[in-house]
């Protein structure tokens, strides 16, 4: 495995599809060659779209391994495999969703969104920092969301996910700064992946058993209309957020905190501009219930209040 030269080892997690693959791509086809890119996914069968979007890259500068994140064994045999263990650049992108209402979801579902999403991640971390730590050297780099930073209604379990990784980050970041390795969060809002796809058809197969008749029309006919229009509206590729993230790892003084999409800034600005929560809470509230059909209108009331002094707090594709 080639890990010589100036060549920088970046082992990737959940490339099978979306923003993981996007970023597997764009770093093994570095003009410069910098990278050499261990792209890893769960189950191997599932490599064609990644080896055909690497074309002649794959086993050159793209080469792949299993790994799933939820797996102690997995990660240890993955990374003993790595020559010598050195990863420069770790970036944690597995993850799962989960939406619906609270009382309709089983506690192993929601495990199941801990395991992938926070405790996957932390597996991940636990067997690759220590070396970077010996090394005093090396780059973390968390695939976090705006959901991370601030709820969203009937996201509670993979909220709260999200949540607890950037407690995680957050509390890691100064002690791993004492031995030169870095940690980022890359925060992005919707993205069109499978990973949308994959939340509607579940939505769409539902029953919610559990849920009173009020709340399933709350989540069905007021949440999902609202949240399509917002992924039409501030929606991002899978190659953006693999921009952005090159970017980060590129940067002299990287940022912890990298939010991608900028139309997003003001809603997070509101939780810091308040801090009993009211604000955030009852904005959501209005926005949600009150104005739902004026979502498109919100929409562009967002993108006005996005100033070039709003748009510098994130790390932007281009
Ligand atoms: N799409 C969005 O709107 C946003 C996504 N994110 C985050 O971005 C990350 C990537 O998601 P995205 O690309 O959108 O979605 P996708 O569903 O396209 O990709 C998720 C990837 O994670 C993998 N994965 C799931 N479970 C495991 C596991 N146990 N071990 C290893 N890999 C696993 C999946 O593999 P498999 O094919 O085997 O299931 C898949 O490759 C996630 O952490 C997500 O939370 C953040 C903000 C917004
Ligand atoms: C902003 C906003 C909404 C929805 C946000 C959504 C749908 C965000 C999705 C983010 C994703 C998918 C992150 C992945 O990690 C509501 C509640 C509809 C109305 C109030 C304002």
């Amino acid at each position: 495995m080639a890990s010589g030269g100036e060549q920088k080892v970046v082992l990737i997690t959940g490339c099978s599809s979306g923003i993981g693959l996007r970023i597997a791509v764009l770093l093994a086809r570095d003009e410069l060659k910098r990278y050499h890119v261990i792209a890893t996914m769960r189950d191997l069968r599932k490599k064609d779209r990644l080896v055909e979007a690497a074309g002649d890259t794959y086993e050159k500068t793209l080469t792949l391994l299993s790994l799933d994140v939820c797996s102690d064994d997995s990660v240890r045999q993955c990374i003993d495999s790595v020559k010598d263990r050195h990863i420069d650049i770790l970036i944690n992108n597995a993850g799962v969703g989960l939406l619906g209402p609270v009382e309709s979801i089983s506690m192993d579902d929601m495990k199941k969104v801990f395991e992938t999403n926070f405790f996957g991640t932390v597996r991940v971390i636990k067997e690759v920092m220590p070396d970077m730590k010996k090394r005093r050297a090396g780059h973390i780099i968390v695939m976090s969301s705006v959901m991370g930073l601030q709820g969203v209604v009937f996201n509670d379990v993979y909220t709260a996910s999200k949540f607890a990784i950037e407690g995680f980050c957050e509390s890691m970041a100064v002690q791993l700064l004492k031995f030169n390795v870095k940690l980022s969060l890359i925060e992005p809002g919707p993205v069109h992946t499978e990973f949308e796809t994959k939340m509607m058809e579940e939505v769409a197969k539902m029953e919610y058993p559990g849920a009173d008749a009020d709340t399933v029309r709350y989540f069905k006919d007021v949440y999902i209309p609202s949240s399509i229009d917002i992924f039409e509206a501030l929606g991002q590729t899978p190659e953006d957020i693999a921009k952005c993230t090159k970017k980060v790892i590129e940067s002299s003084r990287p940022r912890f905190r990298n939010l991608t999409n900028s139309l997003y800034t003001p809603i997070v600005a509101m939780k810091y501009a308040d801090e009993t929560g009211g604000l955030s809470v009852h904005t959501f509230y209005n926005l949600l219930f009150n104005f739902g059909s004026l979502m498109h209108i919100t929409m562009s009331i967002l993108k006005c209040l996005t100033c070039s002094c709003l748009r510098r707090r994130t790390i932007s594709p281009d």
